[in-house]
């Protein structure tokens, strides 16, 4: 568990992080999403001690970092996966690592292979591309079996596989009762991966909602409904006149706004209408968020990277 209240960080006249209050509970994947510049990585700084906060407090575990009895059995980090000297081997590095915090030489073996590095173990970490040193910086946050994970922008620079790969790692942790927040500006991705959502704009609280609450209330629902043969025109006119609207992508292909998927299917069972797909679909959760956050984005016109750029496609869960 985590807990912020008031968090607040202020340089000079600039609010990285403001008033955030929010919890952070164990069990499921917590998106922390935010353009560019909207706090943060600074508020992982604070729950882990880098930083100290100008007003309001994180704990961890019911504990402020620094009181921490265990800290790196009890919260495990990633922030920037290039801080390893690039002279250490990868396995050197996190035995270092392990003989400073008491963890045995065993649960470095392990954690190179759970992320999938124990080929390549006795190579130099500064020869190592962004993804393996995304998961070296991984293998580091997981030594200690620590109940609190946060990772910072994990999957920027990755190939697909290597994306997968981390969906599927940090739903596993959650699903073992860990506390798991993960921060990006990849709001798909996030979509796809996180079950809860708290949404950042300069600093500010913009949502704290469940992912799917946040994409039924932002995400303009829709389903997708495939014939799997001809269908009489009844059930075309009885959906129509059930739904605010019915598009035709093709001829048995039709996109449904104002019902669920159950509506949908329900209409079709009642006209004994055979379906081949029934696909509830939402906004993007870029275009979602771009409304949500639209006098939020730091620098709007000078920084073409922020999520603006980022492109906007259906997203499906
Ligand atoms: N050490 C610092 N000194 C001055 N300003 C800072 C410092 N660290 C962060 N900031 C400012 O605080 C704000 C929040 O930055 P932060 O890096 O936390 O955002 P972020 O959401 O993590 O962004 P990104 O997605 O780009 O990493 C920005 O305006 C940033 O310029």
């Amino acid at each position: 568990m985590i807990e912020l209240r008031g968090l607040t960080k202020r340089y000079g006249p600039v609010a990285a992080v403001d008033d955030l209050t929010c919890t952070v509970a164990p069990g499921v994947v917590t998106g922390f999403l935010g353009p560019n510049g909207a706090g943060k990585t600074t508020t992982m700084r604070m729950v882990l001690g880098l930083d100290h906060p100008t007003a309001g407090d994180a704990t961890v575990l019911g504990r402020r970092f620094a009181a921490l009895p265990a800290p790196m059995r009890q919260v495990g980090a990633l922030l920037d996966p290039r801080a390893v000297h690039p002279n250490r081997t990868a396995r050197g590095h996190l035995r270092a690592l392990a003989y400073s915090n008491g963890i045995s030489r065993r649960r470095v073996d392990e954690v190179l292979g759970l992320v999938g590095l124990e080929n390549v173990a006795g190579r130099r970490a500064g020869s190592f591309s962004l993804g393996m040193s995304q998961r070296l910086g991984i293998a580091a946050a997981l030594l200690g079996e620590p109940a609190v994970l946060l990772f910072d922008e994990p999957v920027n620079g990755l190939d697909p596989e290597g994306i997968r790969w981390i969906r599927d790692l940090l739903r596993r942790l959650a699903a073992s009762g860990r506390t798991v927040l993960v921060s990006s500006h990849l709001l798909s991705e996030m979509a796809l991966t996180a079950d809860q959502l708290i949404v950042v704009g300069r600093g500010r609280l913009i949502a704290d909602t469940t992912t799917e609450d946040f994409l039924r209330r932002y995400g303009n629902p829709t389903v997708r409904v495939r014939l799997a043969e001809p269908a009489g025109s009844g059930f075309r006119r009885r959906l129509a006149q059930a739904a605010e609207q019915v598009v035709a992508e093709a001829d048995d292909t039709w996109i449904v706004s104002g019902l669920d998927s159950a509506e949908v299917g329900a209409i079709a069972a009642a006209d004994q209408v055979t379906l081949a797909e029934l696909t509830p679909r939402y906004s993007s959760l870029e275009e979602v968020f771009m409304r949500l956050t639209s006098d939020s984005v730091e620098f709007r016109v000078d920084q073409p990277a922020g999520p603006a750029a980022v492109a906007a496609g259906e997203v499906t869960r």
